[in-house]
C-alpha cells in the first residue's frame, strides 16, 4: 500500500536490498587489512594522553566535520558519538518528515559498534600489522556507517508496517507488549531469503575477475558464509529491535 509520503513496504525493502551491496562491498574492502590492536586499544597507546581508542578519536572527529555539513539532518543517519556534535552550517533540507518525532531518540550505535569490533571483525580479518592506521580506520567507519544505516532503517520499516495495519499494531503498542509487536513485524520467509541472497552476493562480489572463464577458481575475498551469520545473528535482530523501539513510541 502506498502512503501519502510515497513509501511502501516494497520500496523500503528495495532500499534494504541495495544497502546489502554497500555493506558487502565495505566488508570486502575491510577484509584486505588485518585487525590492528593499536587502533582499538581503549587507552590509545599510539597517542599517549588522549582518552579513548584511536578509532574512537578518528570517528568522533570525522563525524564532527560531517555534522557541520549536514549529514545528521537526515533521519537515516545516526552518529556514533552524538554528544557535543557541532551544529550544521547547512540550511535545513526539505526531506519529507515521514517518521514520528520520537524516532530521533532511538540510536543503538553503541551496540552496533561493540558487535562490529568484537564479533564481526574477527570473522573477516585476523590480527596483524599495517602501518597506515587511518586507512584502516576509514574502512572501519565505512562498514560501521553502512551497518548503522541499515539497522536504523528499521524505523522506516516500522512506520510503513504501522500505517499498513494500525488497527493490529495499536493494541500491542498501548499494552507495551514487545513480544506481540515482534511477532507482528516478523516475516520469517523474508529473513530466509535475505540470508540466502547476502551469501550469494558475497560469492559474486568477492570473486576474482580475470579474462579466462574460470571465475577465479572459486576463490573469494571474503568467506561468504559470514554473511548469513552476520545478518541472522545481528543485522536482522537489531533491525527488528529498532522496529519495536520505534513502534513503542509511535502513539506518543
Ligand atoms: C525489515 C523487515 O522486518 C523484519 C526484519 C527483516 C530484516 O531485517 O531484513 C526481514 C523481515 C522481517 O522479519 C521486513 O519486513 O522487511
Amino acid at each position: 500500500m502506498a502512503h501519502a509520503d510515497g513509501l511502501t513496504l516494497e520500496s523500503i525493502r528495495n532500499s534494504l536490498i541495495r544497502q546489502e551491496d554497500t555493506i558487502i562491498f565495505s566488508l570486502i574492502e575491510r577484509a584486505k587489512y588485518p585487525i590492528i590492536p593499536q587502533l582499538y586499544d581503549s587507552r590509545c597507546s599510539v597517542l599517549p594522553g588522549i582518552s579513548g581508542s584511536l578509532l574512537e578519536n578518528i570517528v568522533r572527529e570525522t563525524e564532527a566535520i560531517q555534522a557541520k555539513y549536514g549529514r545528521y539532518q537526515f533521519p537515516e543517519e545516526h552518529s556514533f558519538f552524538p554528544d557535543n556534535l557541532p551544529d550544521s552550517l547547512v540550511p535545513p533540507n526539505s526531506y519529507p518528515q515521514v517518521l514520528h518525532p520520537a524516532a530521533a531518540s532511538i540510536n543503538i550505535n553503541k551496540t552496533i559498534w561493540d558487535m562490529y569490533i568484537n564479533k564481526l571483525l574477527p570473522l573477516i580479518a585476523s590480527e596483524g600489522n599495517y602501518e597506515n592506521y587511518t586507512c584502516v580506520a576509514a574502512s572501519d567507519l565505512e562498514c560501521l556507517q553502512a551497518l548503522s544505516r541499515r539497522i536504523h532503517y528499521g524505523k522506516f520499516v516500522a512506520e510503513v508496517k504501522f500505517k499498513d495495519a494500525s488497527e493490529e499494531y495499536s493494541p500491542a503498542i498501548q499494552a507495551k507488549d514487545r513480544d506481540a509487536l515482534m511477532k507482528l513485524l516478523t516475516f520469517e520467509s523474508v529473513e530466509e531469503m535475505v540470508k540466502r541472497r547476502v551469501e550469494k552476493k558475497a560469492k559474486v562480489f568477492g570473486q576474482e575477475v580475470n579474462l579466462n572463464n574460470d571465475a577465479g577458481n572459486g576463490k573469494c575475498k571474503i568467506d561468504p558464509s559470514v554473511l548469513p551469520c552476520l545478518y541472522g545473528e545481528w543485522v536482522m535482530p537489531l533491525t527488528k529491535h529498532v522496529e519495536v523501539e520505534y513502534l513503542l513510541r509511535r502513539l506518543d
